[in-house]
């Protein structure tokens, strides 16, 4: 075939190629644009029809992490990793750190068909697991297509469908996805922030004992939840901090009247500049208020919008786990898990802000400090979960300090 044919982009389920209309009216599964395109596949997981935003995500491990993180609601993953279930699914594997916080993605998209476990950790086979969870997949995908695509044109809102009967109507599934919200001024983080404040005491997860608890005398991190990833927490009892975690609507009064050594603020999902003025009072008074204050990914962005900077929606977005990242003060490039469709405007960023790290996939802002205040923050997930470990030293450097300079008050 020419160069120039393969490069097209081309939307179609190789499972149903050659007999498009009878395998239509034969398929469980499809994924619905707007515009009309549908792409039929199997269904598979839960049944029913759900509309998100479709991104691409290129981990070739970790899937159950991925579909449980918080910051995926509303959205709808095409994993690009063929083969999906070889390590099922279990217990521990989950990323939503509260109850509110279980409404992650609400599909998935693979090329093969989900695969039976064959790991020594799984307690439910992949499939079960998505059924159970109510996560929508649809399998048999042309999933190079999809993501070219997504390359393309950027993520699209579709509508994706399972009927284990087949009869899907593809006109009101366009339909859907035409009617339903852009990702672009979605406010979606108080619906999987939890409601109470409470202590977090799981630390991280070793072979081959699992997990453990922390210790109890640490310096104390009040986390601010807009759907916090479990890991986090887990990352910073491992680094030796208490943790509270507390509702992404806390004042910043009650945030200071637990006296916190230093504040996180968390991932989640939705559009920065659309989650709410509410969040940005709170991280402005903890920041004014001297206290050490972290951000990750949504709270990188939170962190900026705060300090008068702005945020852009992105093309594609950075959804995996081998984003190869800058340190721009070390000169060091770290590998690591990567889930955000917006960015940091760098030329918005503060005059006391120094940008710390850039993506070297794509030039985008990854992090920056504050020269003046304890603030720093970082838009790729350094508690990985799936994805390599190189900035578990993020959440180190963090307690230290704030253990630092507890001493010194002391
Ligand atoms: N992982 C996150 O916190 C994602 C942040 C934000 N929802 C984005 O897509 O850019």
């Amino acid at each position: 075939m020419p160069e120039a044919a393969e490069n097209q982009p081309r939307v179609r389920s190789q499972s149903h190629e050659g007999d498009g209309a009878a395998r239509a009216a034969h398929a469980t599964g499809a994924i619905v644009f707007a515009d009309g395109t549908v792409v039929y596949g199997d269904g598979a997981g839960a049944t029913g029809v759900a509309t998100g935003e479709l991104c691409f995500n290129t981990a070739m491990t970790g899937h159950q992490e991925i579909l449980t993180d918080p910051s995926y609601a509303g959205q709808v993953v095409c994993f690009t990793f063929p083969h999906i279930g070889n390590v099922g699914a279990n217990a521990e594997d989950e990323e939503a750190s509260s109850e509110p916080a279980r409404r992650a993605a609400v599909g998935m998209v693979s090329r093969a068909t989900i695969t039976p476990p064959a790991n020594w950790r799984a307690e439910q086979s992949f499939a079960e697991w998505l059924a159970a969870r109510g996560i929508i997949a649809v399998t048999g995908v042309d999933t190079r297509a999809l993501t070219r695509r997504i390359r393309e044109k950027g993520m699209p809102i579709v509508a994706i469908a399972h009927s284990r009967d087949g009869g899907l109507d593809a006109d009101r599934l366009a339909e859907l996805a035409g009617a339903a919200p852009a990702m672009e001024g979605a406010e979606l983080a108080r619906a999987v922030s939890r409601a109470e404040a409470g202590d977090w005491a799981v630390d991280g997860w070793n072979w081959p004992e699992g997990y453990a608890e922390g210790r109890a005398d640490g310096p104390l991190v009040v986390v601010l939840d807009y759907g916090v990833k479990a890991n986090i927490l887990r990352r910073l009892v491992a680094a030796g901090a208490r943790v509270r975690v507390a509702p992404g609507s806390t004042s910043a009064a009650d945030v200071l009247a637990m006296k916190p050594d230093g504040v996180v603020v968390s991932n989640g999902p939705g559009d920065p500049a659309a989650t709410g003025e509410y969040a940005l009072e709170t991280i402005r008074g903890v920041i004014e208020a001297g206290v050490p204050t972290l951000g990750i990914c949504l709270g990188h962005q939170m962190i900026a919008l705060a300090l008068g900077a702005k945020t852009v929606k992105m093309a594609q977005g950075h959804h995996g786990a081998n984003h190869p990242v800058k340190n721009r003060e070390t000169g060091q490039v770290e590998i690591v898990s990567m889930n955000h469709g917006f960015a940091v405007d760098r030329d918005t960023l503060p005059a006391d802000a120094v940008e710390t790290h850039v993506s070297l996939f794509d030039g985008s802002n990854c992090g920056f400090r504050l020269t003046d205040r304890p603030v720093f923050s970082v838009q790729h997930h350094p508690e990985a979960s799936p994805g390599p470990q190189d900035s578990f030293g993020v959440f180190d450097r963090f307690v230290a300090d704030l253990a630092k300079r507890r001493a010194a008050a002391n």
